[in-house]
């Protein structure tokens, strides 16, 4: 039997864990915590907007029959009645004949019918020189010309952005009902691991996939937390693991899956018999393990270690879980086309996923492979901002070719 008729599709691999998330329960929300998360409910918007007839401009609150005719050469003279600034809460009226010093956004008095702007005036305190006549109505803003009490403010499904922030504070609404971010416990296996910015020893390397990793949950809206990486010691891995799951509504381990002698994490799981550990016909990514774990059937994704697969997995399997969790869609990023710049090659059976520079362009974007294949190469991953994906039957394609492309800064 080859290898590759052993492998698990990567389909088949994420609609199982797919199958296996659950979308967390839903809650009201902070507004601000709730960007880019989907409204679960339409919102209706309890008020108004403006909420009031108010003034456009600084100048005078004006009747618009007492200064029709006015002109720089015949000025309009008024006397100053009085004074309303923005957050005035005293109500004010007018009577004809006179005028009333306004601010941009104060309400505008009751018998008001038109604003003049301070520029079109002597800007006078207790007589005014109306210079200009307005127009009736000119610069008061009214209320509801904008959004009406009982109109749709956000609909369910629409993604909350920084407009629609906006909208929701101006309305008065300061929580929305969204799924939360799942709360996501990072850990990395190795005993070769040190943190940045520690002293290295000679055989041991610095641990980029926690922190790698922990970035990537955080571009997906997720909460991380990072643990420090353990031992390969599968006693102190699931201590580490058992303590860490309070916090977590999802577990990601990198490292620690393969068919070493020190693959600790498949070691210590299969002990609990939860996960199951598989390989998947991709490359980078190939050694996958997924289950439940804990009181809470904690979903855990343990990725292989080697950098690149790491987080490549991350794309492929946990960013879709976690927008699941969250009840967004689409959960897989959608791929474009590019035309790639030059020839590469692929492993028959395996779908393969190389980094890419991708530039849109008009007439037809483009993309130029980046680093080699090496699932090692961060240097590579680090200019990339595309994964070229080649299908499993693939094995070469010629530079010019067009080929599907994942845009991994893009919103989905
Ligand atoms: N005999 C075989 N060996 C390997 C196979 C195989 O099928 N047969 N598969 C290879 C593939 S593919 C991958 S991917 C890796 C996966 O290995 P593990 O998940 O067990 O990961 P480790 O052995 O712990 O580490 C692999 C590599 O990555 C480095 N690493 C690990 N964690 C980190 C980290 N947090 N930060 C930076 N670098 C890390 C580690 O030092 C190793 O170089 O197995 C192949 N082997
Ligand atoms: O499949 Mo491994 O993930 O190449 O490097």
């Amino acid at each position: 039997m080859s290898e590759n008729s052993s492998l698990r599709g990567v389909d088949e691999h994420l609609a199982s864990i797919l199958d296996q998330i659950r979308e967390l329960p839903a809650y009201d929300q902070p507004l601000l915590e709730t960007l880019g998360l989907p409204a679960v409910d339409d919102v209706i918007s309890p008020l108004s907007l403006p909420i009031f007839d108010n003034s456009a401009m600084d100048g005078y609150a004006v009747v618009f029959r007492d200064v029709a005719e006015a002109t720089p050469d015949r000025p309009v003279h008024l006397p100053v009645v009085g004074e309303i600034a923005a957050g005035q809460t005293q109500i004010f009226a007018m009577s004809p004949g006179t005028a009333v010093r306004i601010m941009t956004g104060a309400p505008i008095p009751t018998g008001c019918t038109a604003v003049v702007p301070v520029e079109d005036t002597d800007d006078g305190v207790a007589t005014v020189q109306i210079r200009r006549a307005p127009r009736e109505g000119q610069h008061i803003r009214r209320a509801g010309e904008d959004v009406k009490e009982g109109d749709v403010v956000l609909r369910q499904g629409e993604r909350i952005d920084a407009r629609r922030v906006g909208l929701l504070a101006s309305v008065g609404v300061g929580r929305i009902i969204t799924r939360p971010r799942p709360r996501v416990v990072v850990m990395s296996t190795g005993s070769e691991l040190v943190d940045p910015g520690e002293q290295l020893a000679r055989d041991s390397i610095y641990d980029s996939n926690s922190y790698l990793l922990a970035a990537a949950v955080r571009q997906a809206g997720a909460i991380a937390y990072r643990v420090a990486a353990t031992p390969d010691d599968p006693e102190t891995f699931v201590e580490a693991l058992t303590d860490q799951l309070v916090r977590a509504d999802v577990v990601v381990t990198s490292g620690g899956v393969s068919k070493g002698t020190h693959d600790v994490v498949k070691e210590a799981l299969s002990q609990l018999g939860t996960v199951e550990f598989c390989e998947v016909a991709m490359q980078p990514g190939k050694p996958q393990g997924f289950g439940v774990i804990g009181e809470d059937d904690t979903p855990i994704f343990t990725l292989p270690g080697n950098p690149v697969s790491s987080y490549v997995s991350f794309e492929v399997f946990v960013a879709p879980a976690l927008r699941k969790m969250m009840g967004r869609t689409p959960y897989s990023r959608s791929l474009v086309r590019a035309r790639i710049t030059s020839e590469v090659s692929s492993m028959k059976g395996r779908r393969q996923f190389l980094r890419g520079f991708f530039e849109p362009r008009v007439g037809g974007s483009v993309v130029t492979p980046v680093g080699g294949p090496g699932s090692h190469l961060m240097g590579g991953l680090a200019q990339a901002n595309a994964l070229i994906v080649l299908a499993e039957d693939v094995t070469t394609v010629p530079a010019e070719a067009d080929v599907p492309v994942m845009l991994l800064d893009r919103e989905y």
